[in-house]
């Protein structure tokens, strides 16, 4: 199963749900700065876990901050696959440099 695709869908569904029964749901009625706020508090637990040296907690942090980036992609009518194409097309990029200077190397272009 794709993960980030299926919770994508969970988010969209929950634009329709009650905000008492659903976090998601309670996120998207307090709006824009609430949403970023949470990023803001989790990339700075991410920091702190990271600072700690505790492999649990940064691999637990970066999840809520993951899943904090996609509410906010969802709230703004955007979606997790376009930034895996995104970064699709940067590696891309890299592997075209990569490519480049191995040719230089060897003397092929
Ligand atoms: N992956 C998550 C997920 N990760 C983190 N969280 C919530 O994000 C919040 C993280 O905030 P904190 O770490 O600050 O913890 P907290 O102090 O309890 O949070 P606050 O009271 O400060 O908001 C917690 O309330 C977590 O429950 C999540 N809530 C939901 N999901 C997914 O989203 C789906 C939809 O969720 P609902 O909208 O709640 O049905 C679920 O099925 C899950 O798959």
């Amino acid at each position: 199963m794709d993960v980030l695709k299926e919770l994508s869908r969970v988010l969209e569904e929950r634009k329709s749900q009650d905000p008492q029964k659903s976090y998601v749901a309670s996120l998207y009625t307090k709006g824009l700065d609430a949403i970023l706020k949470k990023i803001g508090e989790e990339a700075t637990e991410t920091v702190m876990a990271a600072k700690d040296g505790n492999p649990d907690k940064i691999v637990y942090e970066i999840a809520d901050l993951w899943f904090h980036c996609l509410v906010l992609l969802a709230h703004q009518g955007l979606c997790a696959d376009q930034v895996m194409a995104e970064l699709q097309r940067r590696f891309g990029l890299s592997g075209l440099e990569e490519k480049a200077s191995r040719g230089s190397k060897t003397g092929q272009g």
